[in-house]
């Protein structure tokens, strides 16, 4: 699915957070969203489920606008990954993966059990489906909200930082897990290096706006992330083709 977010103007505790942001995420593909702390980056995506509710602007989903949609409608479309992976509650990890799987309205050939350890194992982790989510490390519980949101069986994940408190197998892995997904991925990540080399696409924002977007070797050029971040890198091509970033440090 294609999701295009249109002059999206965000409000939030009387001061302008998003000056009219645009984004197109296609369908199948990696779209990472970077930018500075506090430019607008999480926002943007929880306008997407009406966390936030909008000023002004629309996000169109293949086309349509989703104006008007309640916040549970919006929350079925897609599967989330917050920054934020507490739970208060004493679930299981099975448990929680297995509040994604909707059961209203579709005739299922696979059982919520299949769909939910299908998920378990995709992210390595099926061994942990009886622990209680609240004894697992910030890394573990990552991993959970990820895979509930592939139990969610939707075209669309969307993820905010989910790289955070992951080491860095784990964070090559998920990566990777979303790359071959196929999915339509719109992704938050600080990692510049990550950045380039898994985004197809790449929108850089700051202070509440657009700054360009593009491919992550047109975004990630010198001057740009200079001018944005205040440090000196760029992304270049390597041998085999893929992309790498250069973080000069003194
Ligand atoms: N509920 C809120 N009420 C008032 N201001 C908010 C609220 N949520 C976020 N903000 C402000 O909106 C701005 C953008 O915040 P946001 O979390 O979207 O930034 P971000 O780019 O995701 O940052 P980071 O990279 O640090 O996660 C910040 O100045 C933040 O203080």
């Amino acid at each position: 699915m294609k999701i295009e977010y249109r002059d999206i103007c965000v409000r939030l505790g009387g001061k302008k957070i998003l000056h009219r942001v645009n984004l197109e995420a296609e369908s199948g593909k990696i779209t990472g969203i970077i930018g500075p702390n506090g430019c607008g980056k999480s926002t943007l995506l929880k306008t997407t489920l009406g966390i936030y509710p909008k000023d002004s602007g629309d996000i169109f989903l293949d086309g349509s606008s989703l104006n008007g949609y309640s916040n549970k409608q919006l929350a079925s479309l897609y599967g989330y990954v917050g920054q934020e992976s507490s739970c208060i509650f004493d679930f299981t990890v099975y448990e929680i993966v297995s509040m994604a799987v909707s059961t209203k309205g579709k005739k299922r050939k696979r059982t919520e059990t299949d769909i939910v350890m299908d998920s378990l194992k995709r992210l390595g982790i099926a061994s942990m489906k009886d622990r209680n989510i609240q004894n697992l490390s910030g890394g573990e519980r990552k991993m959970v909200f990820i895979a509930r949101a592939f139990a969610q069986n939707v075209d669309t994940i969307i993820l905010d930082e989910p790289t955070n408190h992951l080491d860095i197998r784990h964070q090559l892995f998920i990566l990777d897990t979303l790359k071959r997904s196929k999915k339509t991925i719109i992704i938050v990540l600080h990692d510049l290096r990550l950045a380039a080399h898994y985004c197809d696409c790449l929108y850089l924002m700051d202070q509440g706006k657009n700054v360009c977007h593009g491919k992550p070797k047109e975004v990630l050029k010198k001057e740009t992330v200079r001018r944005v971040f205040g440090v000196d890198g760029f992304a270049f091509e390597k041998e085999d083709g893929t992309l790498d970033f250069d973080l000069q440090m003194n």
